[in-house]
């Protein structure tokens, strides 16, 4: 099965359609008023009509209260929620259930414990995102985190890969990790949030040469 491909912090038209003509699996839509990658519900509403189907529309959100998370699902229509915040597994189960959509839990890895810890998400959601700890903001940092943390984990449910990914290193991250799907979003800009068309396509082409040569 060909690496999956999310980007990440998409905010305008002309870089959304790139991300699905350069083949990404997935676009991500971050709702979250600290990221310079914020988009309101009726920009996201927008964003979503332009994606065709087939690919996948991902909502990140970071510590919503139910009513809020419920707004932004109507308004939006994700297929995908991914969670960022103090979300409980019980919360994010409920949603899920809910909602009858998707859900992804954000998970900063530091150490191999962390692994472990992150077994209580089996069976509640249907992906963990591996990333950097948080920083100043929970994700979309720019920053990888020890790839030989996972060396030899079995891991026991769907999972991505993400922090710090770019053309350069994708092809190394995939290679080291066998990650299933990897999301990009400081490495396909060229400042904060000013995402470039030419770096969603060398991210694209540079996941497919790996898969191409394993
Ligand atoms: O992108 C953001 O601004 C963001 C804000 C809050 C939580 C998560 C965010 N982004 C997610 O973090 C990963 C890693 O980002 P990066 O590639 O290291 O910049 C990104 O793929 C988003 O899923």
């Amino acid at each position: 099965m060909p690496t999956q491909i999310k980007i990440c912090g998409l905010s305008m038209p002309e870089t959304l359609d790139a991300a699905v003509d350069a083949g990404a699996s997935h676009v991500g839509l971050v709702h979250f008023a600290k990221s310079p990658r914020h988009v309101t519900l009726d920009d996201a509403a927008k964003l979503r009509r332009r994606v065709p189907e087939g690919v996948k529309v991902v909502l990140l959100t970071s510590a919503l209260q139910p009513a809020e998370l419920e707004a932004a699902y109507l308004a939006v229509r994700p297929d995908v929620i991914q969670f960022h915040g103090n979300e409980t597994v019980e919360w994010m189960a409920l949603v899920r259930k809910l909602m009858g959509v998707e859900t992804w839990r954000a998970v900063g890895l530091k150490e191999r414990a962390t692994l472990d810890r992150a077994q209580r998400f089996v069976g509640q959601v249907d992906r963990v995102l591996f990333d950097a700890p948080a920083k100043a903001l929970p994700g979309g940092n720019g920053v990888a985190f020890q790839w030989e943390i996972l060396d030899g984990y079995e891991h026991p449910m769907d999972w991505a890969l993400a922090g710090g990914l770019t053309p350069n290193n994708v092809g190394d991250a995939i290679a080291r990790t066998g990650a299933p799907l990897v999301d990009t979003s400081s490495g396909v800009e060229t400042a904060p949030g000013v995402k470039d068309i030419a770096l969603i396509r060398a991210f694209c082409d540079a996941v497919r040469a790996a898969d191409a040569n394993p």
